[in-house]
C-alpha cells in the first residue's frame, strides 16, 4: 500500500538529510503510528505519500504508482484516494460544518445529490450529526477535529494521513478522536499517523515506526512510544564500560479510549475495494 526504497530526502540548503535511506512497506487495513523528536522527519514521510514533496533518492510506490513518474497532471487525482489530517485541523472558518466537508466533494466533482447524503452520513459517523449548520468557532477543538476527520475520510480514501492530530486537544478529547480514528481503521482504511503523544501509542499497542535523525531507529508490530535502552550502571570491575539493556517502557496513565465517545452505528467500508 506504501512502499520506500532507499528513500532519502534533502532540502535546499540543509546538508543533513531529513530522510535518510528509508525501506519500509505499510500494508492494507494497517494502523501505523510513526513517532521520534521533533525534526526527525515525520512530516517530511507525510509529504513524501502525499506527492507534496519529491525524493532526493530512492523510490515511493503509494496504492500501487509509483509516484516519480506520476505526473503532476494526475497527482490531484491520486491525492484522492488520500485524507489528511492535520493538528490545527485548517477548517475553511467562513463555511459551516457541512460545507466544510460538502467542499472536498464539489471540488471533485460530485453530485449536489450525492453530496446530500454523504455529508450527513459522514457527520453522523464522527459523532456530529446534530451540528451540521455550525460555523468552525461555535465548536469545541475535539469537534472542529471531527469535522476535519469527517472532511478527510468523506471520500472514502484508502489511506487516512494524520499529522498530530490530537496535538491540540486535551487527553480526553484526544481518547476520543482516537476511538474514530480506530474505528475507520476497522472499517478497512489504512492509518498513518504521526504523533507525540506517548498516553495514545502507549494505549493502543499497534505498529510503531520510530524516526530519529531522519533514518528508522524502530519498527515494531506492535509497541508504545519508547523502547529505551537505558545504561545501567554496572557493580564491580566492568564500572567503567556501562552496557544497556531493554528496560519496559514507563507507561504514563494514558487517556482512556472512550468506545461511547462516538455514535455506534454501521461504518461504511471506506476504501475496501480500493
Ligand atoms: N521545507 C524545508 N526546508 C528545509 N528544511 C526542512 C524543511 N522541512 C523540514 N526541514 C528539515 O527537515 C528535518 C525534518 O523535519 P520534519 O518537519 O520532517 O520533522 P518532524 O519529525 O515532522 O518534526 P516535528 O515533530 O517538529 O513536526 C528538520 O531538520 C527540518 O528542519
Amino acid at each position: 500500500m506504501i512502499r520506500f526504497d532507499e528513500v532519502s530526502k534533502f532540502y535546499a540548503g540543509n546538508p543533513r538529510p531529513a530522510l535518510n535511506g528509508i525501506t519500509l512497506e505499510i500494508l492494507k487495513g494497517e494502523f501505523v503510528f510513526l513517532v521520534g523528536a521533533s525534526g526527525s522527519g515525520k512530516s517530511s514521510f507525510l509529504r513524501l505519500v502525499l506527492k507534496e514533496e519529491k525524493p532526493s533518492k530512492g523510490q515511493i510506490h503509494v496504492l500501487g504508482q509509483r509516484l516519480g513518474t506520476l505526473s503532476s497532471r494526475k497527482v490531484p487525482y491520486f491525492r484522492r484516494n488520500l485524507g489528511v489530517v492535520f493538528q490545527d485541523f485548517r477548517l475553511l472558518p467562513q463555511k459551516s460544518v457541512f460545507d466544510n466537508v460538502a467542499f472536498t466533494l464539489q471540488v471533485i466533482g460530485k453530485s449536489k445529490g450525492y453530496i446530500s447524503e454523504a455529508v450527513p452520513d459522514v457527520l453522523k459517523m464522527v459523532g456530529l450529526a446534530g451540528k451540521s449548520a455550525r460555523l468552525p468557532h461555535e465548536l469545541s477543538g475535539g469537534e472542529q477535529q471531527r469535522v476535519a476527520i469527517a472532511r478527510a475520510i468523506v471520500n472514502r480514501p484508502a489511506i487516512l494521513l494524520a499529522d498530530e492530530p490530537t496535538g491540540n486537544l486535551d487527553p480526553s478529547t484526544s481518547a476520543g478522536i482516537m476511538t474514530l480514528l480506530d474505528r475507520i481503521n476497522a472499517s478497512g482504511t489504512t492509518v498513518l499517523m504521526a504523533t507525540h503523544d506517548a498516553g495514545i501509542v502507549d494505549q493502543m499497542q499497534r505498529r510503531v515506526i520510530e524516526l530519529s535523525g531522519g533514518t528508522i531507529v524502530r519498527d515494531e508490530r506492535s509497541g508504545g512510544y519508547q523502547t529505551q535502552a537505558v545504561p545501567i550502571q554496572q557493580i564491580g570491575q566492568d564500572a567503567a564500560q556501562p552496557r544497556t539493556q531493554s528496560v519496559q517502557t514507563q507507561t504514563m496513565p494514558g487517556p482512556r479510549l472512550d468506545p461511547e465517545s462516538v455514535e455506534r452505528q454501521s461504518v461504511p467500508s471506506w476504501g475496501a475495494d480500493k
